[in-house]
């Protein structure tokens, strides 16, 4: 049943990964169906965040996407980054060996800041429109996507391929995990699948 906000929950999302990979490209992408030129784009400080509705068989959710700066000396406060999320899309870019190699530090970073072990995760490589550049194939980046336990896909910011996918399937797999997302009924609340931001944060071991 729908909160009185009219979502059926509130999900939080980090995106993380090697600088330039092309995270808030992505998120840039996915909520408001734009590719910045190369000139306009700066990297991130810090953390953004955006907020997005999505549709998800007939009921609404409301999805906080949360984009990491990937360069070192711009991440502070890493481990807030994570609390409460429900999701992790750890981003390389196949034309990029050193970003596909790094992802090993990413999950790292990702199982010493996120201790909820059913959180979703997903290996997302962009930038699928360099094909001539390409040095990650898809069968490389799948065998280590099936041995981390990880869902995987490839997109392109840049084309648009893939990107609405990729959250549409990290969310599927989220809703899948109802450990992740229902808040436990307590004995004078019996609606349980209703978040807020804040109440969010009380679920998860994140
Ligand atoms: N060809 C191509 N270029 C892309 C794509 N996505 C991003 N880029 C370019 O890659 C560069 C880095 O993109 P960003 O989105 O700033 O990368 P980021 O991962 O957010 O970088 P940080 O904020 O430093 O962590 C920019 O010049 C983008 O235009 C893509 O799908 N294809």
């Amino acid at each position: 049943m729908a909160g009185i906000d009219g979502y059926e929950a509130t999900l939080k999302i980090l995106l993380i990964g090697n600088s330039n990979v092309g995270k808030s490209s992505l998120l840039l992408r996915f909520t408001e169906d734009t590719f910045l030129p190369q000139d306009e784009v700066a990297a991130t400080i810090g953390v953004d965040f955006k907020v997005q509705d999505m549709m998800f068989e007939g009921k609404k959710y409301k999805l906080t996407i949360w984009d990491t700066a990937g360069q070192e000396r711009f991440r502070t406060l890493t481990s807030s980054y994570y609390r409460g999320a429900q999701g992790v899309i750890l981003v390389y870019d196949v034309s990029n060996r050193e970003t596909f190699d790094q992802l090993d530090n990413w999950f790292n970073e990702l199982s010493t800041y996120c201790t909820n072990k059913d959180v979703v995760k997903m290996i997302v490589g962009n930038k699928v429109d360099k094909e001539e550049q390409r040095v990650i194939s898809r069968k490389e980046a799948e065998a280590y996507a099936r041995k981390s336990h990880t869902l995987f896909l490839e997109c392109s910011a840049k084309t648009r391929y893939g990107v609405k996918d990729a959250f549409e399937e990290l969310v599927r797999k989220i809703l899948e995990t109802p450990s992740l997302w229902q808040k436990k009924p307590s004995p004078s609340n019996n609606v349980n699948v209703t978040q807020t931001e804040s109440k969010q944060d009380d679920g998860c071991n994140c």
